[in-house]
């Protein structure tokens, strides 16, 4: 069994949502389908590799791109055309997602 991821990476225009608890999901491609619901991982920038929060993994399910859904816009603080083209823009032709649930337990601030 492969452990546990520990780490997981935002685009820093992510970040204020995160911290501010508008945004409660991320949808990820298989490569991060691994994560541990009662986890808890280091929250990094993709750009710089800046340490901002630690997030509590509530649920990882799997989710067909077709099937995204207002709901899933909702937790992600965008209209669903917004989810959409993020994720089309970061997984082009990936059909196959995971939408990792989280919950905000710790800030990093330096
Ligand atoms: C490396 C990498 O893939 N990083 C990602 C992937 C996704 N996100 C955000 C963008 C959207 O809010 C959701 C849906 O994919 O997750 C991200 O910040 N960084």
């Amino acid at each position: 069994m492969k452990n546990a991821p520990t780490v997981m990476t935002f685009f820093e225009r992510f970040e204020a949502d995160i911290l501010s608890g508008k945004k409660t999901i991320t949808i990820r491609d298989e490569s991060e389908r691994d994560y541990v619901p009662g986890s808890r991982v280091d929250v990094s920038t993709f750009e710089d590799g800046r340490g901002f929060c630690q997030l509590d993994i509530i649920s990882v399910e799997p989710i067909l791109f077709d099937d995204l859904s207002l709901f899933h816009a909702e937790q992600e603080n965008m209209t669903l055309a917004q989810l959409k083209a993020v994720i089309q823009e970061i997984y082009p032709g990936i059909e196959q997602l995971y939408v990792v649930s989280y919950k905000l337990a710790q800030r990093i601030s330096l």
